[in-house]
């Protein structure tokens, strides 16, 4: 089931910049706090493969860069497929995945961008911490913090399992405007700034990264 396909810039990670064709897949079985893609849980319709690939070609053009997120991509097995014959078709392929799913079964030539997730996206307990010995130097580990103290666990996490070795790239990232009335356990909010400081403070070997997308389009915009 497909939520949404849309062409744009690419928002985050080291591919932040480029453009890119997404490939939004409908359902989540996590509830994050913060989630800015809700509209993605419920919201979708069944689409052959074919199709697919044809509609990243009318809209992207040449575009050669492909993401493929959610929801959760990882939870609809079909999804394997179409990123196989993303890559057969000569593309870059991403996934973004919240590493609640097992990550092995992706054709090695995907990408995968692994978030893992904070105490106070609400969802620890989700992280599937054996895909961590799967990942390797192509792929990229993101973490959304939401406070000081999900810093401190980013930090922990971080030097335990070696993550700036293992990676392409450790994604830092703040979140971004929590919606009023929502439950987020045990976060205050937190500025780019001061995520900043901490991490020159502590001289940590990871990257900083906004999303992009909201600073170009309108924070709530979808398709963008
Ligand atoms: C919508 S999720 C889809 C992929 C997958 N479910 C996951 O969580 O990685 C894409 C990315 O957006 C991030 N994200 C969602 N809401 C956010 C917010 N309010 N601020 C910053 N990042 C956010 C998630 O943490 C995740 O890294
Ligand atoms: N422009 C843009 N870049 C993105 N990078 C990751 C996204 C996502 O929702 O997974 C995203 C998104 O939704 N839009
Ligand atoms: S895992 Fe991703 S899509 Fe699911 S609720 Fe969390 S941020 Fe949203
Ligand atoms: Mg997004």
């Amino acid at each position: 089931m497909i939520n949404e396909i849309f062409y744009s810039i690419q928002g985050e990670s080291t591919w932040a910049g480029l453009p890119c064709v997404f490939v939004r897949l409908m359902g989540c079985h996590l509830r994050c706090g913060y989630c800015d893609t809700e509209y993605a849980f419920h919201e979708g319709k069944r689409w052959a493969v074919d199709d697919v690939l044809a509609e990243v070609e009318r809209i992207g053009g040449g575009c050669s860069l492909v993401e493929v997120t959610g929801g959760e991509p990882l939870l609809q097995p079909s999804v394997h497929e179409l990123m196989r014959r993303l890559c057969d078709a000569g593309k870059t392929v991403l996934v973004e995945t919240s590493g609640a799913c097992d990550i092995a079964a992706c054709d090695e030539r995907v990408i995968r961008i692994m978030d893992l997730k904070t105490p106070g996206s609400g969802e620890v307990e989700r992280n599937r911490w054996s895909n961590i010995e799967q990942l390797t130097q192509r792929d990229e580990v993101k973490l959304v913090l939401t406070s000081r103290e999900d810093y401190a666990w980013a930090r922990q996490v971080i030097a335990e399992h070696r993550l700036p070795e293992r990676v392409k790239a450790v994604l830092l990232s703040a979140v971004h405007e929590i919606p009023p009335g929502r439950e987020l356990p045990g976060a205050t909010g937190l500025s780019l700034r001061d995520l900043a400081a901490w991490v020159l403070e502590d001289g940590l070997a990871v990257r900083l990264q906004t999303q992009l997308h909201k600073l170009i389009w309108d924070p709530a915009a979808r398709g963008v």
